[in-house]
């Protein structure tokens, strides 16, 4: 049966107020939630996208949706809630880059049950982005993320696995637990290489592509920021140098990087392909302004090409 779509994603959007100046109490709104900016980089990728989440039936709600209608990203499986808010976050920056202050907690996205799930969207679909966060938002909703990825698996859809650990939402060794068993799920996991040392305790990246192949990925991309990545298919491994660029923000870089890299795998590239293009777009994503505004489209990532 063809598909429907290239990319399904499932996880929490979030508005975002993003801080200006560092020290100084001037928020520029925007958007994130790390799969809705994966989704929506892979949409202007030239993806054909949709997300799968829970909003509430608030401002910040009607946000979002006119966001991913602008975007050209289906809306078809978000469920507005008129129990719960939509969750909002604020990005500060400092000495450290930049801290992100959560008021998510009891959220529509956190309510989401695996009975909720919109199935048939995971089925239709070439490959299920899926990450951390939402294994971390409450208990429902990891088990929602889990069934989703069983799903997958059983429909030959692909599955894809940032493991985004943000210790503000659990503890270390509770995350290190469910991202192994989310790992072991997956045909693509694509950490950072800060989130698989403290996964880890490594800090070789060859000595973490190992630990990451031996959870189960058949496919790894270790994303290295202004480094670049490191990918590997299990047989051969390539080593991606970082661009140098003048980093502005560096929200949404990684999500940026791994929405272009399934876009481009969905086109039919190979992985190594895919994270060379997704190096580039990832570079240009840190040069604007919070998670969304800077995501780039084909024509600039291939002049940077
Ligand atoms: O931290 C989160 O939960 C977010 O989703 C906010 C940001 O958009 C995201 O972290 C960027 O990767």
């Amino acid at each position: 049966m063809p598909h429907s779509f290239d990319i399904a994603a499932l996880g929490e959007a979030m508005l975002e107020f993003n801080q200006t100046r560092p020290g100084e109490p001037q928020y520029l709104q925007g958007f994130g939630g790390d799969t809705s900016n994966a989704v929506i980089a892979a949409a202007r990728a030239g993806a054909r996208t949709c997300y799968l989440t829970r909003l509430g039936a608030d401002w910040f709600g009607d946000e979002l949706m006119a966001l991913w209608r602008r975007e050209g990203v289906d809306a078809g499986g978000v469920e507005r809630d008129r129990q719960a808010h939509t969750g909002i976050y604020f990005v500060t920056h400092g000495e450290g880059g930049h801290a992100f202050s959560y008021l998510r907690a009891g959220s529509a996205a956190s309510r989401m049950t695996p009975e909720w799930l919109p199935r048939e969207r995971v089925q239709q679909s070439r490959i299920l982005h899926v990450s951390g966060i939402s294994l971390a938002i409450s208990d429902s909703a990891r088990e929602t993320v889990l069934e989703a990825m069983r799903v997958a698996r059983e429909a030959g859809t692909l599955v894809a696995f940032d493991s985004n650990l943000r210790l503000k939402l659990w503890p270390l060794e509770v995350a290190r637990q469910t991202i192994a068993q989310a790992a072991s799920l997956c045909d693509y996991f694509l950490p950072s290489v800060e989130d698989a040392a403290a996964l880890s305790g490594m800090h070789a990246p060859a000595a973490i592509l190992d630990w990451a192949h031996a959870l189960g990925a058949p496919q790894v991309v270790l994303k290295l920021g202004a480094e670049g990545a490191l990918a590997s298919d299990g047989r051969r491994r390539e080593r991606i140098a970082g661009v140098p660029v003048r980093a502005i923000d560096a929200t949404g870089a990684g999500d940026c990087y791994c929405g272009n890299l399934l876009a481009r795998i969905a086109r039919g590239e190979d992985l190594f392909a895919a994270a060379r293009y997704a190096n580039a777009a990832a570079a240009l994503a840190v040069q604007g302004f919070g998670a969304v505004a800077p995501l780039p489209y084909p024509r600039e990532v291939e002049a940077l090409l």
